[in-house]
């Protein structure tokens, strides 16, 4: 069975004078525990898709089944790490991460745990107590992932979490962040213009082109690079053959100012 299967999908925003096409014919499937890339230039329907597969937009054609269920409306246990952390400044990291399961009225003794395990996995024991500001921008994401985590997400949608970051961070970062997903054996969709990225994080890389968006190739990252940490993964010699590859299909879709 497939985890999330998106079918056919089809996507037309209609203006007052205008209609763009942001999908068009959009097939894929991610199986359960699989990290998967969505690639591609500005505007070739990443968002729009992410909006559809959270039932916060419905497609103008095609289907989307999470877990065998035809996803119709907003769906609830989908998690989100976003550029920013959203994190409220006026409450310490401990409210923060613990809010979601408070105001889902599942704050229990075992999920109290799981917060804990998360809280070491990512690094942040002994900083509970701190407000976000006292917080380095690395360490607020890492505590924003915790927060979504804990309230235990079918799926996780990651929309370009690194962006914001410096470097040295993000490569940190990437390397928490697919421990800690691979620890917790979570499926997760990451968004992102960073070929990099894409290739040292995911199992597969879906290839975007523009205008309307359509998957121009599907990439299987080889084991070696899987089997690795995104740092060794970026430093394995596999890496380089995979990254040329995608980056000859990016060229061929023509050159784009924000490459
Ligand atoms: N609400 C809207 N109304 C009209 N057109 C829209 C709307 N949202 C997006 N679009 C258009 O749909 C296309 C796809 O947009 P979308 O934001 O999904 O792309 P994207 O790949 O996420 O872009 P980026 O990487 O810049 O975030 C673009 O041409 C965009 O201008």
């Amino acid at each position: 069975m497939d985890f999330l299967k998106i079918d056919r999908i089809h996507h037309t925003y209609f203006t007052k004078t205008s209609a763009v096409t942001a999908l068009s014919d959009v097939s894929l499937t991610v199986e359960e525990g699989e990290f998967v890339s969505f690639l591609g230039p500005s505007g070739c329907g990443k968002t729009t898709l992410l909006s559809i597969i959270a039932g916060l937009l419905s497609p103008t054609e095609g289907d989307v089944t999470l877990k065998n269920q035809p996803v119709q409306s907003l769906q609830h246990d989908i998690g989100y790490m976003l550029q920013q952390d959203y994190l409220f400044p006026w409450k310490t990291i401990e409210e923060n991460i613990l809010l979601g399961l408070k105001v889902a009225g599942r704050l229990n003794e075992e999920n109290r745990e799981t917060t804990i395990r998360l809280l070491e996995e990512m690094g942040l024991v002994g900083v509970e107590s701190q407000f976000p500001k006292q917080l380095s921008g690395g360490m607020r994401q890492r505590a924003a992932l915790v927060r979504t985590l804990a309230t235990e997400p079918k799926l996780l949608m990651l929309d370009e979490p690194f962006s914001a970051l410096d470097y040295q961070t993000k490569l940190k970062l990437e390397d928490l962040v697919s421990n800690t997903l691979k620890s917790f054996k979570k499926t997760a969709i990451l968004v992102t213009h960073d070929i990099g990225e894409a290739i040292a994080m995911s199992d597969r890389v879906f290839l975007f082109s523009a205008g309307p968006g359509q998957i121009h190739k599907t990439f299987i990252i080889p084991k070696e690079l899987r089997d690795s940490t995104p740092f060794d993964a970026r430093n394995h010699p596999a890496y380089s053959d995979i990254f040329q590859t995608i980056w000859k299909e990016l060229e061929s879709l023509g050159t784009k100012d924000e490459y």
